[in-house]
């Protein structure tokens, strides 16, 4: 099937769904198929301007739609599906789950039998279909799963995974967008100190950054190779890399990675 024809429904359009819904529409899905909802209408103005259907009437987007994306918050989901319980229908419809740390045999168990759910976890790069999205499931058709690799490879890489390493995904693909914001962000007031403006500074970090992954997602090399073709001995840049681990550089890396698991897991 086409993702061009499909009727989906976005429950729960904020930051991430937001994202999805515009990168559908830049893929060419045509608005007038999309059925974006959130509990508040005052806040729909801007998805509105994509033109989809949009409101608050979860049951009323549900019943249009082919495929149903549930984008809210964990501690709201068990709400919607009892509201929209009576309207998903197991033999037409496949529910689609961003939700973070909810299982499918959770959510499987307030849907109706039979419903076929696949959990995805993209990141907000959706938004320029760039997102990198791990999606696992279990127990539904090939075509369904053909399907939701249709609509997150035009949203930008997909990857399939086991369901015991979707904490995982959430960390490093979706938590990772903010980690990455957050060493640009740091590059940027170091480069204002040493003398840029902060546009050039972030014209050049940003560049940079993409640069440096497009090396090692073109040239298959590993980071610390490409590292040691830019490090001069006694250098500086062995010495700004030597001054970073002293004080923690990768270490605090994986620690934070490892206190969102944590945040996840409890
Ligand atoms: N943000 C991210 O980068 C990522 C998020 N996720 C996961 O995606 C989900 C959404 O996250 P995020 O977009 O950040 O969260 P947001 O809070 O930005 O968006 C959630 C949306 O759900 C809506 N909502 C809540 N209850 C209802 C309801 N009963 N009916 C309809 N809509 C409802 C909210 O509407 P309103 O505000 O009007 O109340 C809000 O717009 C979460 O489970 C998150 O863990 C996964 C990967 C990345
Ligand atoms: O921080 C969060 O809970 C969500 C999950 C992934 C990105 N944002």
């Amino acid at each position: 099937m086409d993702i061009k024809t499909l009727k989906i429904a976005v429950i729960g359009v904020g930051n991430l769904g937001n994202a999805l819904v515009s990168g559908l529409i830049e893929s060419g899905v045509p608005a007038t198929n999309i059925y974006a909802t959130r509990r508040n209408g005052d806040k729909l103005e801007e998805i509105k301007k994509l033109r989809v259907h949009a409101g608050t009437d979860n049951r009323f987007a549900v019943k249009q739609a082919d495929v149903i994306l549930l984008c809210v918050k964990p501690f709201n989901y068990q709400v919607v599906l009892d509201e929209i319980y009576d309207d998903i229908d197991p033999l037409r419809q496949l529910v689609v789950s961003v939700i973070t740390g909810v299982s499918i045999e959770t959510l499987a168990a307030k849907m109706p039998s039979g419903m076929a759910i696949i959990r995805a976890m993209p990141n907000t790069a959706a938004d320029v279909k760039e997102s990198l999205t791990c999606i696992c499931h279990n127990g539904v058709e090939d075509y369904q799963v053909e399907l939701t690799l249709k609509i997150f490879d035009a949203l930008g890489t997909t990857i399939i995974i086991k369901e015991e390493l979707m904490n995982s995904a959430t960390v490093l693909g979706a938590c990772g967008i903010a980690y990455v914001m957050r060493f640009i962000r740091a590059m940027v007031q170091g480069g204002i100190e040493i003398g840029f403006d902060a546009e050039t500074a972030g014209n050049i970090v940003q560049h940079t950054v993409k640069g440096a992954a497009t090396l090692l997602l073109e040239r298959k090399t590993h980071p610390e190779s490409e590292i040691d073709k830019v490090t001069t001995p006694k250098g500086c840049t062995i010495a700004g890399l030597n001054e970073m681990e002293h004080n923690g550089f990768s270490s605090a890396l994986i620690k934070g990675l490892k206190a969102s698991m944590t945040q996840i897991d409890h």
